[in-house]
């Protein structure tokens, strides 16, 4: 991951700093201060862009936070302007991220700053369109959702919020490719998106462009930061970094937060294992980590897309992430599995051959973890069960943390790394909100009275 040349430098101290790692700023390896964030230095040490950016905004397309754009104007003042949403999905992060709109809605009206009026909730069960553009009361929104008086296609919820004379945001909850597919219906309109979704960002390369090239034409903001790590600034960061004109050399790190809370507790640091894998894999989805499907965390393909996903903002044109080598833990004879429920239990009678694996690295002194690279120089990406020295900062992980290590030109020696819950309904949700305020801000700016 790191230089080698500065692996001997791994002793005691090394060991004592990288397991405080979340805590200090000095690399393991080198003794030297990295660039560490975690959730709550989102507004990041990282500032400014250059002035003469040398990076082509081919790479970003219209997804990044300069990007010009146009959005409806209102005849209310900057000081009102709000924005209509409509919420797709009200799972796990789709009902948390209603609650923290409600509270950030409270908060904003205290403050008379503008709020988010939620105006459409389409869940399976139902879908509810204010027709008159009110919000809809979100102390209550679960039994508004399910009166259903809203027609369920994408094209009447495009119609109705196009329509509106205030901006409007999509906000994709789902793991569904239909709904992601549905963008360019909403960004041909100027409708923005936010996501957590990563299906659209990780489609085959030529409907990606099309997703992306659909945002940049109409100048409607197509945001995702939790598509990758959660609510960690993991593509904002990747953005920043190319915006600013560095190079980006390597990416790498652990990119899921059911495989970080799996690996983390069936081969723990310090100790032998002694867990189930399957037990560890229920608790992992009854946390929320996992995919809808968890069979789409273990066979390798979430990580997958999330290395999909940063290496194509970093400027690689990945087919799709059935491209290159990903390890799947879906043992073959599963492989057919009806349901997930099916393949949850069929996997306990596979306990045993996984636990081989563990044995092995501990009897090496490691522990096993499960990575993403991305080399932008070699151009090579893969998706792998490793085995880590006990002092790697791979090995020293938490819960459900994800830890993404960015090697750049200017981050050379020391790589910036960003480490910190990378699963679970809050800081996903809060991720989410983050890029609903960014666009809010965006819409605001554009509504501000020109001084010319
Ligand atoms: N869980 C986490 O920690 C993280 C999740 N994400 C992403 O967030 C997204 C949501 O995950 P999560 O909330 O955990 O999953 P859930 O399964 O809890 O929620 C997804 C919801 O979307 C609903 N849905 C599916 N298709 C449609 C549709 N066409 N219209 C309306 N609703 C639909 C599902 O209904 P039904 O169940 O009836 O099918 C379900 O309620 C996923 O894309 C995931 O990858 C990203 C980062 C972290
Ligand atoms: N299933 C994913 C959820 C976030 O993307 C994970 O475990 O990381
Ligand atoms: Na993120």
């Amino acid at each position: 991951m790191y230089p080698t040349g500065i692996r001997p430098v791994l002793s005691s101290l090394g060991q004592r700093l990288s397991q405080s790692f979340t805590k200090t700023t000095v690399s393991p390896y080198t003794g030297r201060f990295v660039r560490y964030f975690s959730r709550s230095y989102r507004s990041s040490p990282i500032r400014g862009l250059s002035s003469t950016l040398r990076v082509p905004y081919r790479s970003f397309l219209s997804t990044n936070l300069t990007s010009p754009y146009t959005q409806k104007r209102t005849t209310m003042s900057a000081q009102k302007t709000s924005v209509n949403v409509a919420v797709i999905g009200t799972g796990n992060i789709g009902g948390e991220l209603l609650n923290q709109i409600q509270g950030f809605n409270i908060s904003a009206k205290a403050a008379n700053t503008p709020q988010f009026n939620v105006v459409a909730i389409s869940s399976i069960e139902g879908h509810f369109i204010s027709k008159d553009y009110s919000p809809i009361d979100l102390g209550n929104w679960k039994a508004v959702s399910q009166t259903g008086n809203g027609p369920a296609s994408f094209e009447v919820l495009a119609d109705f919020l196009g329509k509106s004379t205030l901006p409007a945001i999509v906000v994709d909850n789902t793991a569904s490719e239909a709904v992601a597919y549905s963008y360019p219906l909403f960004l041909s309109k100027g409708i923005n998106i936010a996501t957590p979704n990563k299906k659209a960002f990780s489609a085959p390369l030529a409907k990606y462009k099309e997703i992306i090239d659909a945002s940049r034409k109409s100048g409607a903001l197509l945001m995702h930061e939790s598509s990758v790590g959660a609510g960690l600034p993991i593509i904002s960061t990747l953005k920043e970094l190319i915006l600013t004109g560095d190079e980006i050399l390597k990416v790498e790190g652990i990119f899921s937060g059911t495989m970080s809370y799996i690996f983390n507790n069936w081969s723990p640091n310090g100790k032998k294992g002694t867990a189930a894998f399957s037990e560890v894999v229920k608790v992992a989805k009854d946390n929320g980590f996992t995919e809808p499907d968890p069979r789409d965390d273990l066979n390798g393909m979430d990580v997958a897309r999330k290395v999909t996903i940063l290496s194509r903002i970093a400027g690689l044109d990945i087919e799709s992430p059935e491209a290159f080598p990903v390890h799947s833990l879906i043992p073959e004879p599963l492989v057919t599995a009806a349901s997930a429920d099916d393949f949850m239990a069929g996997l306990p009678a596979f306990d045993a051959s996984i636990a081989a694996v563990r044995e092995a690295a501990e009897k090496e002194g490691k522990v096993v973890r499960f990575v993403g690279e991305s080399d932008l120089v070699s151009k090579k990406t893969s998706v792998s069960l490793k085995s880590y020295e006990t002092t790697h900062p791979f090995a020293n992980l938490q819960h459900a943390d994800n830890i993404i290590s960015f090697t750049t030109k200017r981050y050379s020696t020391t790589p910036l790394v960003v480490i910190g819950a990378g699963a679970g309904a809050a800081v996903t949700a809060a991720g989410v909100l983050g890029d609903m305020i960014k666009i809010l801000s965006q819409v605001r700016a554009a509504d501000a009275p020109s001084k010319n």
